[in-house]
């Protein structure tokens, strides 16, 4: 783990964006188009908002999110409504959004083929709880064995222990580890902590130990 530290949170959410952007650019001499997964929550909406003014090709950039709440797309909590408010607007708007919501049982296929069409992930990234869960990889959820197994399905239903949370759709450990690129961003000193912790322990006890290996992690108070 790579842990970056700012003095506060705008210089980071500016710092990262022109990262990421670069880091975009300098796929896209290489590949016809790129992927970029992005979370949900409240952390990364100022880092959206600087991103989708970065001049690239976005019309060559395939968007998706590193995990969904199962609400409406314009539900408060949607995290593709978080997307498409603060990061697919201004020149990002010209991004595709691949949306990875199966409308019905036997959409899973579908859904999860459109997913491994766009594997491996160019930039990922993620957030994280105090909990150390990332995506929707909680600690405690009854699916996270079968989320962290190396033959996991590239995208999982997942049943948070907190009951107050919706049923969650995520990408795998699997998925998220194979990215070429991958950011943690995080804020204030109960994360900071929490992922100190997380690099003493198992996937299983901290699922954001998954990624920690290949990961920068970004930190402001
Ligand atoms: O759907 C989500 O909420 C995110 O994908 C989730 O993994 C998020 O990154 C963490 O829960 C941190 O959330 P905050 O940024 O709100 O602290």
């Amino acid at each position: 783990m790579h842990l970056e530290t700012y003095p506060d949170s705008e210089m980071m959410m500016m710092d990262l964006a022109n990262r990421i952007a670069g880091e975009l650019k300098n796929s896209l001499f290489e590949h016809p188009w790129v992927s970029l997964v992005v979370p949900g929550g409240t952390t990364p909406g100022p880092m959206f908002d600087a991103l989708s003014a970065a001049d690239l090709d976005w019309s060559r950039v395939h968007v998706l999110l590193s995990d969904e709440r199962r609400v409406p797309a314009d539900h408060p909590r949607s995290n593709e409504r978080l997307v498409r408010e603060r990061l697919l607007t201004g020149r990002a708007s010209a991004a595709k959004f691949v949306r990875l919501v199966p409308e019905t049982d036997a959409d899973w296929a579908n859904v999860r083929a459109r997913l491994d069409a766009e594997l491996p992930i160019s930039v990922l990234l993620l957030g994280m709880g105090a909990d150390m869960h990332t995506a929707s990889l909680f600690p405690g959820a009854p699916e996270l064995g079968d989320a962290l197994a190396q033959n996991a399905p590239s995208l999982m239903a997942i049943t948070p222990p907190d009951g107050d949370l919706e049923p969650r759709l995520t990408l795998s450990a699997r998925v998220l580890k194979g990215a070429m690129t991958t950011h943690v961003l995080i804020t204030g000193d109960e994360k900071r902590a929490s992922v100190e912790r997380a690099r003493k322990l198992s996937p299983k006890e901290a699922p954001i130990a998954a990624v920690l290996g290949s990961a920068t992690v970004h930190w402001a108070p």
